[in-house]
């Protein structure tokens, strides 16, 4: 996942290739209270592993649900079989309205038949979303809910610590009209009072959002209750209702995560040798509602198809075809629309949305919003949003966008990158989308293409000492890029050379054949980057290769033309996306004379000789400072006067000398040089 402050995403140019969805959000948080509520264990195979899944299993281990999670990636949930083992706890729900809602419900209904007393919050958007409805019904029931800050939100106190008769005479009334979880989180629990007779639950207003109904009760039938449906007016839970656990259950991939997959198919051009996406783990037999994506995505003129657990898109209608479209049954996927609709050939219409205004942000503002920065021409209704898009390639603006803490908005607006003008994107607060699709950045980069010179890069070139590799990796961290620490290529050979019995010293360099030697030992040897590691034939030499001999090993063998272009192939290899900050000596100069920004690093001699004796001692190396400054004298000499590559700044370097500066003030240095390249608005 992405953690950085924001996430450049470079103009992309094509797409293909195959995409494993993570699991169903709304799927796992239902499974994972049923697998609660059932008696026996159940098994979850595919489990969604993120903010929302893990806040609803940190509730469940708080009450005293027993979770394991088991070598073969399975989740072993054993269930309470409706008892309730821990009476009083506060639980913390982030944003998580698929935890928030459920977990009221049986809480509540709990509380009372046991006698318990529990305090609910989330997040301070989660405290703005309306959850009246919900408790209205549970008030009906006979249970005891609280609002402790603002009527009509959380946070909420349910029970009193005593238990209470629960009144289920009469059919529940729910409104249908602001939130299907409300009805959902009812369903789900009022078996838990189903023991002697039917419950009936009546549903004021219009339904919306009804797929989500449907995986609902799809669920509870697999755990063993069949509740009776009248149109989408009455539901019955049927006396002696009781969930029973099936034994495993998988989830689905996510339906709603699917549409900017489907989408990217739509949108992009296929990459050379590819036919198109393919997704796995949820195809036309989906369970999930937001799987009629498929059709609005159809609509506007995705060459789709598919079997029952996989999907397949290419880019069939070019541009794609403006819609006006009822959204109601897919309210989360038609946010993708909106962005599918800034490549359509007029404005599209997305009407029925209204729940959008009660999600994790106002979405129809956020959209609006966000697409208007891109140079699209939006109206927005209280239930409707119309987007125009740009009126040409010179009307898109390279935005960047705001995501609200709404993990949709973040994934969406990534496809912005395949604007015809070929602007990058900003995505600020990239691991918002923690919530639902941790790895979707990563996934995205994996099947999407675009032209080296798509892929900014920062050199940073200097003598030894001086901080590169330092900065390098800060910079790599701070902005999400990849990093290519060049030295490590030479000094692999240094070793590599070492351990062949291929000397590397003056003479020996002199010797016939010797230059050709290395330079095919180079190109030979197995070298793997695994995070901070680096391998050579498989074992780890990440220390080895840190001591000054093998520094000055990588001097010599650097001045060996053979050598140098050898590993030309491997540097570029690093090119890859969102961006790379690259370290070295002919970073600037020879390997990327194309990047954005470089920068040649300096300091004074005798600071980078304490500097280097501080970082030896520190790692337990012994060393004297004399003989540090004259070894590294030595070898910015060599560096700095071989004929191939030498060591100096690139005609368009900025240079930064940070004798006197903190590696924090160099960062910011850097960081500010860098967003002045770039084509963002400075905030
Ligand atoms: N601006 C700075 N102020 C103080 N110390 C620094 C600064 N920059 C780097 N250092 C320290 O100097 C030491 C050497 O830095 P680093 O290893 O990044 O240099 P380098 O240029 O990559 O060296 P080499 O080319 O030999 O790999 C490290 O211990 C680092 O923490
Ligand atoms: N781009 C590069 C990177 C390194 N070298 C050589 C010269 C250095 O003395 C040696 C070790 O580099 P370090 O790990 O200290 O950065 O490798 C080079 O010639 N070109």
């Amino acid at each position: 996942m992405y953690s950085t402050d924001h996430l450049d995403i470079p103009p992309l140019a094509s797409a293909g290739g195959t995409v494993q969805l993570p699991g169903s959000k709304s799927i796992s948080n239902r499974v994972l209270l049923l697998a609660a509520l059932s008696t026996g264990h159940t098994d979850i195979t595919d489990l969604l592993d993120s903010d929302d899944t893990q806040v609803m299993l940190q509730a469940l281990a708080t009450l005293g649900c027993q979770v394991e999670h088991r070598s073969n990636g399975e989740v072993r949930v054993h269930g309470l079989g409706g008892t309730l083992p821990v009476k009083t706890a506060a639980l913390f729900l982030g944003n998580a309205g698929t935890a928030m809602r459920p977990l009221t419900a049986a809480l509540a209904v709990l509380a009372s038949q046991h006698g318990g007393q529990f305090d609910l919050s989330g997040v301070a958007r989660m405290h703005e979303r309306p959850i009246g409805d919900l408790v209205d019904a549970l008030r009906q029931l006979g249970c005891s809910v609280t609002y402790t800050l603002n009527d009509g939100y959380p946070p909420l106190r349910l029970g009193t610590g005593e238990p209470t008769e629960l009144t289920i005479d009469a059919p529940i009334q729910i409104r249908g009209d602001v939130s299907s979880q409300f009805l959902t989180a009812l369903l789900l629990t009022l078996p838990l009072a189903a023991r002697t007779r039917d419950i009936h639950i009546d549903v004021a207003g219009e339904l919306i959002s009804r797929p989500y109904i449907e995986i609902t009760l799809n669920l509870m039938q697999r755990f063993g209750v069949d509740v009776k449906r009248d149109e989408w007016k009455r539901f019955t839970i049927p006396a002696g209702s009781q969930y029973r656990s099936p034994g495993r259950i998988p989830v689905e991939g996510d339906a709603s995560s699917a549409s900017y997959f489907i989408a990217l198919g739509a949108i992009a051009p296929c990459s050379p040798g590819c036919d198109g996406i393919s997704i796995k783990g949820v195809g036309l037999a989906s369970i999930q509602g937001d799987i009629r994506f498929i059709e609005a995505a159809r609509l506007m003129g995705a060459d789709l198809s598919g079997d029952a657990s996989t999907l397949h898109i290419r880019r069939g209608a070019w541009p794609l075809k403006a819609i006006d479209l009822d959204c109601n049954h897919i309210p989360d996927a038609a946010m993708t629309l909106a962005v599918m609709a800034l490549y359509a050939d007029g404005p599209s219409t997305l009407r029925n949305i209204a729940s959008w205004r009660v999600k994790e942000t106002d979405r129809i503002v956020a959209m609006a919003t966000e697409c208007r920065k891109l140079g699209a021409l939006v109206e927005e209704g209280p239930d409707f949003i119309r987007i125009t898009p740009p009126a040409s390639a010179e009307a898109w603006s390279a935005a960047s966008i705001h995501t609200y803490d709404d993990h949709r908005v973040a994934m969406c607006f990534s496809l912005a990158a395949f604007n015809p003008a070929g602007l990058p994107v900003r995505i600020e607060d990239p691991k918002c989308v923690g919530k639902t699709f941790p790895d979707y950045f990563e996934t995205l980069f994996e099947v999407c293409q675009t032209p080296p010179a798509n892929i900014p890069v920062i050199c940073i070139d200097g003598p030894t000492a001086s901080g590169k590799g330092t900065l390098a990796a800060a910079l790599a961290h701070r902005l999400g890029y990849h990093l290519l620490d060049s030295g490590a290529l030479y000094r692999l050979v240094g070793l590599a050379a070492e351990r062949a019995g291929l000397a590397t010293d003056e003479t020996a360099l002199k010797a016939e054949n010797q230059a050709d030697r290395l330079g095919e030992l180079a190109s030979s040897m197995q070298v793997r980057f695994t995070g901070d590691h680096i391998l050579l034939n498989e074992e780890d030499v990440t220390e080895l290769l840190r001591s000054e001999s093998a520094g000055m090993a990588a001097s010599r063998v650097s001045a060996v033309p053979q050598v140098r272009s050898a590993l030309l192939g491997l540097q570029h290899d690093f090119r890859q996306l969102p961006g790379l900050v690259a370290d070295g000596r002919d970073m600037g100069t020879v390997v990327f004379p194309d990047a954005a920004l470089k920068v040649f690093l300096t300091a004074s001699a005798s600071q980078r000789a304490q500097r280097r004796h501080k970082q030896l001692i520190s790692k337990g190396f012994a060393a004297n400072i004399d003989d540090l400054l004259a070894d590294l004298i030595r070898r910015d000499e060599r560096d700095s006067s071989r004929s191939h590559a030498p060591l100096r700044p690139a005609e368009d370097a900025l240079q930064l000398d940070n004798s006197g500066l903190s590696i924090e003030q160099s960062i910011d240095q850097m960081l500010i040089w860098w967003q002045d390249k770039t084509a963002f608005p400075k905030v």
